[in-house]
């Protein structure tokens, strides 16, 4: 799975203490993440995570690219409640796009554990239905060359 790794300066510390209690799960993944996020995860477990922009220099809006083009399959998202954000429409527009595109999304360590948890988040052939009215079958998997028709 391609997998994207964010978490606000207040909950950095517990995204990181989940990284590094699944080491052995993520370390078979493709892993992304937000600037500052990334650098920490990379250099605190030796997980091999691309670093994409900080959030407020535009980290969300990359990771919400790659949603558009198909090119994540989860988010590891742990937003901080309690803190207001310089760039909340980034990360407003990156939760939209998340739901949107199905794309499972964990905000917080018991889903993150529950999704890691999960025998499909073992499986590469898992397809992720995007729900479209407009279809004949609402639930078609639809790939990218397929959405450009629509
Ligand atoms: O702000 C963020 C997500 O909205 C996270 O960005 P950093 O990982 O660069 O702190």
């Amino acid at each position: 799975m391609r997998i994207a790794l964010v978490a606000h300066d207040g909950k950095k510390q517990e995204l990181l203490e989940w990284t590094q209690y699944n080491f052995p799960v993520l370390k078979e993944h493709i892993l992304c993440g937000t600037g500052t996020t990334a650098t920490l995860i990379r250099n605190e477990t030796g997980l091999d995570v691309e670093i994409l922009k900080s959030g407020p220099k535009g980290g969300d809006a990359q990771i919400g690219a790659r949603i558009v083009e198909d090119r994540l399959d989860a988010l590891f998202f742990f937003w901080d409640p309690e803190a207001a954000q310089p760039h909340d429409p980034d990360v407003k527009a990156l939760l939209r796009l998340a739901t949107q595109y199905n794309i499972p999304v964990a905000m917080n360590r018991a889903t993150a554990d529950i999704l890691v948890g999960s025998p499909l988040f073992y499986e590469d052939g898992y397809e992720r239905a995007l729900y479209n009215p407009q279809m004949r079958d609402p639930y078609a998997v639809i790939d990218q060359a397929e959405q450009a028709v629509i």
